[in-house]
């Protein structure tokens, strides 16, 4: 997904089952994060080498390495960052890549850190070229060269820094350039969390905001939650205000199952974007292949929310693939939404002729 755009980003975070942060998750997140390496639920990868990396500077006395952290909005990055700092007794900054500008507002920022503090820089991908190439530097030797002046009278004057420990996130580390890359000594890569893992979540969620909830409750929610914690806790919150207002106030199966359904997201975490464009798929064009341009037409929604914003999920659950010949509906995708497929996809051949790429 291409979160690069902020138009397609601002599109995901309206809805309920967007990954993006909206104001009030913003609000609430912090209540519910993780504090500690413990609590942090899932990854296991992650925090097996996290603990190793975090431990083993600790007993040196030293500032941790530089931290990379991948992967798709809502998994955790943030948490973990602060996690870190909380694990190695440090305080920590958080400043994004977009907000940095000029070279000169990172300068401002690494000079007025404290040795051993943490430094959380998102979307580290959005940062400009000069703030980039000064962060080289920083983060290798722990200095900056602060240019003073301009045109042939500009001087560089060297800054020594305090150690610090960086942590970068990013959505796409793909993006970063090689030489940033390198730079860090541990990265992470983070991935959607299965079904068990989100009950778990949605169990200490509910847990935290003094909420009553059946085991088949949060399987109900963990179900729509499309692999993202944050979209577990939001579809929580939504369930919650249902069964207080509707029933006792605890959560049952039934109940996260009507709820949800008032807020159009389907038992796979499908909201009305998706499964409009699936219906489109299938009950237009006979499943596909259709071109980007004539699906987005038939949904009346821009190229870019269809193939940015309900796409990509699409994709990852296997309900529609993207072929040369346009987008076409899997047989999971007639299941999903009730339909038969017509014959010709129905048989092997066909298959294969409408996936053959
Ligand atoms: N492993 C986890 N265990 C429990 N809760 C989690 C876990 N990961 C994330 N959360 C919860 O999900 C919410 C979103 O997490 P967080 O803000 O860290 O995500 P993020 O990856 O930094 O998102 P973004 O890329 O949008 O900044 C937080 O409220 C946090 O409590």
């Amino acid at each position: 997904m291409n979160w690069d755009d902020t138009t397609d980003a601002e599109a995901a975070a309206e809805r309920l089952v967007g990954a993006v942060a909206d104001g009030e998750d913003q609000a609430v997140e912090a209540a519910l994060r993780p504090k500690d390496l413990g609590e942090f639920i899932g990854q296991e990868k992650v925090r097996e080498q996290l603990d190793l990396v975090l431990r083993a500077a600790r007993a040196r006395g030293a500032t941790a390495d530089h931290v990379l952290l991948s992967g798709a909005p809502g998994l955790g990055k943030t948490t973990l960052s602060m996690i870190i700092a909380a694990e190695m007794e440090a305080p920590i900054r958080i400043t994004s890549g977009p907000a940095i500008q000029h070279a000169g507002d990172l300068a401002a920022i690494l000079s007025s850190l404290q040795e051993g503090e943490v430094l959380f820089l998102d979307e580290i991908h959005r940062m400009s070229r000069p703030a980039e190439e000064m962060l080289y530097m920083a983060m290798e030797d722990f200095r900056v060269d602060v240019i003073v002046g301009k045109g042939p009278g500009a001087t560089a004057i060297p800054l020594e820094l305090p150690p610090f420990t960086l942590v970068g996130a990013t959505t796409r580390a793909g993006l970063l350039p090689p030489p940033l890359r390198d730079r860090f000594g541990f990265t992470a890569h983070m991935e959607f969390y299965g079904p068990a893992e989100l009950e778990r979540v949605i169990h200490r969620s509910a847990g935290l905001l003094d909420v009553g909830i059946d085991p088949t409750g949060a399987a109900e929610i963990a179900g729509r939650s499309r692999g993202t914690p944050r979209i577990a806790n939001r579809l929580l919150r939504r369930v919650r205000d249902y069964a207080q207002v509707k029933a006792d106030g605890r959560i049952t199966q039934e109940i996260a199952a009507a709820a949800l359904a008032v807020y159009e997201v389907d038992a796979r975490g499908l909201d009305r974007l998706d499964r409009g464009v699936l219906e489109a798929l299938l009950k237009l064009f006979g499943g596909g292949p259709v071109g980007l341009s004539t699906l987005a037409v038939a949904v009346g929604e821009e190229r870019e929310t269809v193939e940015e914003v309900a796409e990509p999920f699409l994709v990852r659950e296997g309900l529609l693939a993207r072929t040369p010949r346009g987008r076409v509906a899997t047989p999971a995708a007639w299941a999903h939404l009730g339909l038969t497929p017509p014959r010709s996809q129905g048989s092997g051949n066909g298959q294969q002729d409408l996936f053959g790429a």
